[in-house]
């Protein structure tokens, strides 16, 4: 498993060893032994899929309040995303701060994203499958989100944000100027 920072301080891009044979490949995407000697002590309790049909399809930006908050490690499994986290930490030298990675399932990349930062990615490719590791819970009560093409995040889906393809609760997500994080740096 190889680590790298990003340009965001805190959110990590992972990729693991592919073991090739005549078969084709085998990986193992996470284990507690190795990210724990690699210093990265997340306890994952659920993982998730989602399928979008569309390239072109936003979904985000989101998070889930303390005390449910998650930190999430993603990956591509059919594919291409790219994908982006905001630190919403407030007090952070970086808060409203965006990096964003092209996650795919050729390339195997995995993303990260730490408890106070929003989660969300646009689809590169019909089809696209999104697994995710979750360290806490689905809590509805909890769940936040922030407009995806928000002029202050400006961040650089690559696509027209007139055309992407939306959920009504991301299309009727609030903008970061009245956005009131729950979020503080620790330094
Ligand atoms: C997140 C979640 C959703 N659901 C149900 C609730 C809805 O009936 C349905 C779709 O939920 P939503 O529209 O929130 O799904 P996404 O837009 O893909 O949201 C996710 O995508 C962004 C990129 C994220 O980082 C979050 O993990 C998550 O918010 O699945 C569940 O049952 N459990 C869950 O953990």
């Amino acid at each position: 498993m190889q680590i790298t920072e990003t340009a965001l301080p805190g959110v990590l891009l992972l990729v693991s060893r592919r073991h090739g044979d005549i078969r084709g490949f085998f990986s193992e995407l996470w284990s507690r032994a190795t990210s724990t000697r690699l210093g990265i002590n997340i306890d994952f309790v659920q993982d998730n899929q989602s399928l979008s049909r569309a390239a072109g399809t936003v979904r985000g930006l989101h998070y889930q309040a303390p005390p449910h908050a998650q930190d999430k490690l993603v990956r591509c499994g059919a594919g291409a995303i790219f994908d982006v986290a905001v630190d919403i930490r407030r007090g952070s030298p970086n808060y409203g701060r965006w990096v964003g990675v092209e996650l795919t399932a050729t390339n195997g990349r995995q993303l990260l994203v730490p408890k106070g930062f929003l989660h969300g990615f646009v689809t590169l490719e019909p089809d696209t499958e999104v697994l995710y590791k979750c360290s806490d819970v689905y809590a509805p009560d909890c769940d936040g989100a922030v407009r995806f093409d928000d002029p202050d995040l400006d961040i650089d889906w690559g696509i027209d944000p007139a055309t992407a393809v939306l959920s009504d609760k991301d299309r009727a997500a609030q903008g970061f100027a009245d956005f009131h994080s729950p979020f503080s740096f620790e330094a």
